[in-house]
């Protein structure tokens, strides 16, 4: 099995890089590698690899900047996830894709499940959105994850700037009124593996229930909320900070202007993954535990 891998350097390409070698040769790249703004690199890659499977976990994850560099957040997000169907559906061979909580809305009460239609505001969601159709009407096998406010060891994230910013202030106010689910990047490589393996072991090619699914940690709280978590946590770690959880204080978006809007409610729904797949999926806080650990 050849495993063409994208973005090995980002949050969850990196775990990626770990959790797929037990299923066989995986070929990593990068930027210098290949640049997927450039839709001939991109063929020439998987021409080159001939994977039978490729995982695309590269992005422009840029919210705000992509606000004003559309150019490049379209042609990374939403054309070349294209490029990848086009060429893997030569091959017949399985796209990987992940996606996001920002292709909706944010005004359903409920978590959205993958039947919910998609109503983007950002470019960033717009340009994710794109990418989800442009994979979906390429003609490829493919498996495209949803998930939600991702961190890891390695590479940015929220919970990072937060430590950075609780080494510099005294106090932080930060948005209370979005809800979702930070969601470990180990969590999103190792649940992909898992589901890897069992189209490894598939039989026949029709039984195996390809499509779109929710993939993030269980239980729910808001970027103020786990922004204490995050504080509290390496306090217990014994981490010296300039600020305490109770110094985290909670505002409303309209209170934290910004390029781009972000959804009000970011939940999803992981009924169908979990019954697809039989899969388990841990609280959010046991993924941060196990992270912070290993930043701290
Ligand atoms: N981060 C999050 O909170 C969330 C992410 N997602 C989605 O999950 C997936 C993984 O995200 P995450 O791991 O956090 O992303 P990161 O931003 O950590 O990593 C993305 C990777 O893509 C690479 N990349 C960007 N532009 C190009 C390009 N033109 N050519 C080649 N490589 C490029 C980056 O390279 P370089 O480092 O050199 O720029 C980086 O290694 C993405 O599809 C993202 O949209 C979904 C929900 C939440
Ligand atoms: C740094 C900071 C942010 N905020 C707010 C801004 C925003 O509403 C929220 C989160 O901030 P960030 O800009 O770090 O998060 P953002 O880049 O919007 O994170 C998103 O990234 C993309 C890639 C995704 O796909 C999403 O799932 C989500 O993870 O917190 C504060 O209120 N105070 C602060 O000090
Ligand atoms: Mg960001």
């Amino acid at each position: 099995m050849k495993i063409l891998l994208t973005g090995k350097n980002g949050q969850v390409g990196f775990e990626l890089q770990r959790a797929l070698a037990p299923l066989g040769e995986v070929v990593a790249v990068d930027m210098e590698d290949c640049d997927l703004g450039n839709p001939e690199a991109i063929r020439a890659l998987v021409r080159s690899v001939k994977p039978q499977i490729i995982v695309n976990p590269a992005a422009y994850t840029a919210v705000d900047k992509a606000e004003a560099d559309q150019a490049t957040a379209y042609a990374v997000n939403a054309t070349a996830p294209g490029i990848f169907g086009e060429e893997a559906a030569k091959l017949q061979a399985l796209v990987v894709h992940y996606s996001t909580d920002y292709v909706f809305d944010g005004t359903k009460p409920e978590p959205y499940t993958e039947d919910d239609e998609p109503n983007p505001q950002s470019v960033y969601g717009k340009s994710k959105r794109l990418g989800e159709e442009a994979l979906q009407a390429s003609g490829a096998d493919h498996l495209i994850f949803r998930t939600s406010w991702v961190f890891g060891a390695h590479g940015g994230n929220f919970a990072k700037t937060m430590l950075k910013l609780a080494g510099e202030r005294e106090s932080l106010n930060v948005v209370a009124d979005q809800w979702g689910a930070p969601t470990s990047a180990p969590l999103i490589a190792d649940v992909t593996a898992q589901i890897l393996a069992q189209y490894k072991k598939r039989q026949e090619r029709e039984g195996f229930p390809f499509g779109i699914y929710n993939l993030v940690a269980a239980g729910e709280t808001n970027w103020c909320e786990y922004a204490k978590a995050v504080i509290a946590s390496a306090n217990a770690a014994g981490k010296v900070l300039k600020l305490g959880p109770d110094d985290i204080h909670p505002i409303t978006t309209a209170e934290y202007p910004v390029p781009a809007s972000r959804p009000a409610n970011s939940r999803l729904n992981t009924s169908k993954l979990k019954s697809r797949f039989g899969i388990n999926l841990p609280d959010w806080q046991e993924g941060l535990e196990h992270v912070l650990r290993r930043i701290l």
